[in-house]
């Protein structure tokens, strides 16, 4: 006989919340983090420039929104209701390569700053997940060509 236990949203979350204070995730992680990923972003020769044109000098908002993102993403904070799909469809020249060079400088900003690493491997999972996303909404599957050469539009992201 197989025993099943039922857990409440509430109790999800505090075990969501307990595992990631184990590896040493907390806000004020969260905030460094973003805090040091986008002042190399913005400082990033292809990366950069893009931010630049959509943010200009307006980042307080930005990082905000950023923190409560990965909150909701990495400790279900539930503070995040924002759309990631539209905000990335409208950007204009952004190809993958663009993604492979985010992805590399969130990973080196881990390396350097996270408390232990299982963090490591515990965002970089949900950032490769995000990612995938992302660009499947952007450019659709890889080395399949929609029909009329438009992106899909028409994803959503659950986080
Ligand atoms: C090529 C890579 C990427 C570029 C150039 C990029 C660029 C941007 C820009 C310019 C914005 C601001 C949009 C606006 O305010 O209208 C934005 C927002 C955002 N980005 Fe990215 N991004 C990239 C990858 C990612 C990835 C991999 C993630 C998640 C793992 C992510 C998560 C978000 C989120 C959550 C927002 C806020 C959306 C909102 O609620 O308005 N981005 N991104």
């Amino acid at each position: 006989m197989s025993n099943f236990i039922i857990r409440t949203a509430q109790e999800r979350r505090e075990q969501i919340r307990r595992d990631a204070a184990n590896m040493g995730i907390k806000d004020d992680y969260i905030s460094t983090l973003v805090e040091t990923f986008y002042s190399r972003v913005r400082t990033d020769p292809e990366l950069g420039p893009i931010f630049d044109g959509v943010i200009g000098d307006n980042w307080d908002p930005h990082l905000q929104r950023m923190k409560d993102f990965w909150a909701s993403v990495a400790l279900n904070a539930g503070r995040y209701s924002g759309k990631p799909v539209p905000a990335h469809t409208r950007l204009e020249g952004v190809s993958r390569r663009h993604f492979s060079t985010w992805l590399h400088l969130f990973r080196s900003t881990l390396k350097d700053t996270a408390p232990s690493p299982e963090a490591i491997d515990y965002f970089m999972e949900r950032a490769e997940r995000i990612a995938e996303s992302l660009q499947f909404a952007m450019f659709g599957m890889p080395g399949l060509q929609t029909q009329d050469g438009v992106p899909t539009k028409s994803r959503t992201i659950d986080v």
